[in-house]
């Protein structure tokens, strides 16, 4: 067995889309094994991959760690102390509490995004020096590398990237649901308006990909005393960048207090 995931939740199975789409893996060689025994068959029968159960797990090249936070130590207790090489999405949860937890020097850290069902991830990855040693890094960026950009990143940022990158994408759906909100308000149907939100999106990240700062294209957006800048204003008076860059410091900080176990559902 080439891989096996552990925990087939929402992030599990965005990776599973693209990896077997992209033919990166193929179903058999890929086992899975999560808490919910009817959900876990439910996943194999949709991907056509096997079920596996802890004790195939000695029989695994890399073993891809996909459970809640929350979940780490008591998981890491039953798949730790392997041969194969270990792969953590977790947020908040470092190289070295792997390392240690897992008892294996070969430890790779990633985050990536559930845009990897459609092959745009931006995974982040770093490793400890057994596990780059050994090649796992270089294998972890094949994989996360088929379903979207990888980013080598020190691990002090980690948290960051995580609050900016992997939960952005749920700021942007906050966003587009607002302006699809303020769309309805208007008069707009909201079908239209959820469609119009949507697309736009789309539209305007391909925009930004052509300009060096995001900035430029809200310049040539704006005419002079025109209905953008009008709205900027609004935007800016409900304190809208203040708002944004908060949202990036408070996930990150939730991910430092994950990394240290914290509860999950505890407020800090
Ligand atoms: N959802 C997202 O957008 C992203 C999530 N992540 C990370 O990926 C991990 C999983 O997140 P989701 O897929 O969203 O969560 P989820 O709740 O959808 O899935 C979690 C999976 O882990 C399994 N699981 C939980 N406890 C277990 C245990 N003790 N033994 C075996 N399996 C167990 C569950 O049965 C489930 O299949 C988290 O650590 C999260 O930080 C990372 C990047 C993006
Ligand atoms: O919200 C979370 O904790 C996870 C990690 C990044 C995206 N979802």
């Amino acid at each position: 067995m080439k891989l096996a995931l552990i925990g087939t939740g929402k992030l599990g199975c965005a990776l599973l889309t693209g990896l077997f789409q992209r033919g990166v893996l193929a179903p058999q060689d890929v086992g899975l094994l999560s808490r919910d025994a009817h959900k876990t068959c439910q996943v194999a029968g949709r991907f056509g991959a096997p079920v596996i159960g802890r004790g195939d797990l000695a029989g695994a090249e890399y073993i891809l760690l996909c459970v809640q936070p929350g979940a780490f130590q008591e998981v890491a207790g039953w798949a730790g102390g392997h041969s194969a090489g270990y792969i953590s999405t977790l947020a908040g949860v470092t190289t070295g509490t792997l390392s240690r937890c897992l008892g294996s020097e070969r430890a790779v850290r990633a985050m990536p995004s559930l845009a990897a069902t459609i092959g745009r991830s931006q995974t982040a990855l770093t490793a400890t020096p057994g596990a780059e040693a050994a090649g796992d890094l270089a294998f972890a960026q094949g994989l996360f590398g088929a379903v979207g950009d990888t980013y080598r990143i020190p691990e002090h940022l980690f948290d960051t990237f995580t609050g900016m990158s992997a939960s952005g994408l749920a700021y942007a759906a906050v966003f587009a649901e607002a302006l699809a909100d303020g769309g309805v308000r208007m008069g707009l149907p909201r079908p239209l308006a959820n469609e119009l939100a949507q697309k736009l999106l789309v539209s305007g990240g391909e925009l930004l990909a052509e300009r060096p700062h995001p900035a430029m294209l809200k310049d040539e957006v704006c005419s002079p005393g025109g209905t953008t800048i009008a709205g900027i204003r609004a935007l800016e008076g409900g304190n809208f960048r203040r708002s944004v860059i908060d949202a990036v410091e408070a996930a990150t900080r939730r991910g430092h207090e994950l990394g240290r176990g914290e509860r999950e559902t505890g407020d800090s």
